[in-house]
């Protein structure tokens, strides 16, 4: 049975979409609105969280430019005019059974928060950018984007045989060699025997990032992605390249010093075209101007990584000064003056101007606190933690075995025990637990050549509204433990959406 969103796919994209739902959603200037209605209709057939808007009652100046963050637990959207201000703060979660079928419900909670954005609004947006999960890997028939296989997530460790060839093609400390890399996922459908019919079939198969798909919903063009979310694919940062000049159209990895991916049987499935982030890409296609109330004009820019977007959001430049996502997971960057990378530790180096992101990311994070507690829950316990008073539990809070960084190890297990009889000793001790591994990762950073240690960490994500988890986290780490001033990643992709708009139309 073909799934919704590849039955859209067939023909007109959209066609699906009912009138009714287009219908832009009555909001009160100034203020948070009410929840909006349900926007009915079969495609979403069941109501999305209810999604709140905050309309600021300034409007920016005539031009408008949305990001798009797709993050393990929900998507937020954030639209901003040219001076930066936010001009439209709106999020969904992706519903109970998203995990059933995650392409739909990524494509569900697009639909929903474009169309989240007032009319007005979107009428006069000239950019879009995206940022999703890194290293979440979709296998697309690329002529139409039905999907041939269930997408595998960021976190999904692929099995021996995949690492060690993967390991055959790529230098051992790249990234790529970790189980959970893109690499790892193309070559664990290469081993599985997942794309080979579809092409026998005289089909197009090929690999997207989550970022990448979503992308080409807007503007049809499934064959291109970004350097950031290659890097995990085996991209070379442009570094090795002229900086000036786009990568090579093939994943160069120096490999032995010779260049071996690119001749590997699954390298068709590769998106043909790399570009950087912010940078244009293509123009909405008319199908999805029609939908969304866009101007023809408006441009889709090359995306990036959630933590990428959360980096750029915080809008700090120097050296030292780092940003943690504290969301579902626990990502940190670090700008450094050098490169740092070694997949035995889960650290790799992202290309970020004329500066190295050096970072990685731990499965430890908010998932853990939403397997015992709701959002409430946590605001009330927190009350009752003095971070002064260490709980001393020493835990390794996972949801389940595996970890990517500071260590690599996709066998590690949980350690959270024993539980208190007081939950705030117990949620304080998650706390703690997490600290202690952030402050591992930046120890690490430090410990593999980046330089100079870190000085100072922003915090975007979820995790970031709770004070007394920063003053933790604060005296694990050693440095100040600052909120961001924008501390949503969807900021960060508005930010590159409004960079593409400007490049494309000056
Ligand atoms: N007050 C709070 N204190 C600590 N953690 C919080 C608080 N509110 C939300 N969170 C955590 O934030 C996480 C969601 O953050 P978010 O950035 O939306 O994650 P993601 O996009 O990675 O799914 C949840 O796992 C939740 O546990
Ligand atoms: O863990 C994640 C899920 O939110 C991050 O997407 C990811 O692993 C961070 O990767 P990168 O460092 O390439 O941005």
């Amino acid at each position: 049975m073909l799934l919704r969103h590849q039955i859209a796919h067939i023909d007109n994209p959209l066609k699906h979409i009912p009138k009714s739902a287009l219908a832009s959603v009555p909001l009160q200037k100034g203020k948070c609105s009410a929840p909006p209605p349900a926007i009915p209709g079969r495609w979403w057939g069941r109501q999305a969280k209810q999604a709140a808007i905050c309309f600021a009652a300034k409007m920016g100046k005539d031009t408008a430019y949305l990001g798009m963050d797709f993050g393990t637990s929900g998507a937020r959207a954030t639209m901003i005019d040219d001076e930066g201000q936010v001009l439209v703060d709106t999020e969904c979660d992706y519903g109970a059974k998203a995990e059933e079928d995650w392409a739909a419900a990524w494509e569900r909670a697009l639909n929903e928060l474009i169309l989240q954005v007032p009319s007005t609004l979107r009428s006069r947006c000239q950019g879009i950018a995206l940022d999703g999960t890194s290293a979440t890997a979709m296998l697309v028939d690329r002529s139409t984007g039905a999907q041939l296989a269930a997408p595998l997530l960021y976190n999904a460790a692929m099995g021996d045989k995949a690492v060690a060839m993967a390991k055959e093609i790529a230098p051992p400390s790249h990234t790529a060699t970790a189980s959970t890399s893109t690499l790892c996922k193309v070559i664990h459908w290469h081993l599985e025997g997942v794309w080979q019919p579809a092409q026998q079939a005289g089909k197009q198969p090929g690999l997207l990032h989550q970022a990448d798909w979503l992308a080409s919903l807007l503007h049809a063009d499934r064959m291109v992605t970004d350097w950031n979310n290659a890097l995990k694919l085996g991209l070379l940062p442009p570094c090795f390249l002229h900086a000036s000049s786009p990568p090579a159209p093939h994943y160069c990895l120096l490999s032995h010093m010779h260049c071996t991916l690119h001749l590997q049987a699954f390298a068709t499935l590769f998106p043909p075209r790399v570009i950087a982030p912010g940078s244009p890409s293509s123009l909405v296609s008319p199908q999805a101007a029609a939908h969304f109330g866009l101007p023809d004009t408006c441009v889709v820019g090359g995306g990036t990584t959630d933590s990428i977007a959360a980096f750029v959001a915080a809008g700090v430049s120097e050296p030292g000064q780092a940003v943690t996502s504290l969301g579902s997971t626990l990502a940190v960057k670090m700008l450094s003056t050098t490169r740092a990378d070694d997949a035995a530790f889960g650290v790799y180096s992202h290309r970020l101007g004329d500066s190295w992101l050096v970072g990685g990311a731990s499965n430890t994070g908010g998932a853990v606190l939403r397997q015992y507690f709701t959002d409430d829950q946590l605001i009330e316990l927190t009350e009752r933690i003095d971070p002064q008073k260490p709980t001393r539990l020493d835990y390794y809070p996972l949801t389940k075995p595996g970890e990517r960084f500071p260590v690599n190890d996709p066998s590690m297990q949980p350690r959270l025990a024993p539980r208190p009889a007081d939950d705030a000793h117990f949620l304080q001790g998650i706390f703690e637990g997490v600290a202690n591994i952030e402050a591992g990762a930046y120890e690490q950073l430090h410990r593999l050549g980046a330089q100079p240690k870190v000085t100072e960490v922003h915090t975007a994500g979820g995790g970031a509204a709770n004070d007394k988890w920063s003053a933790i986290r604060a005296a694990a780490i050693g440095v100040p433990v600052l909120k961001s001033v924008h501390g949503q990643a969807s900021y960060g992709s508005a930010i590159l959406a409004r960079q593409a708009a400007k490049q494309y139309h000056h």
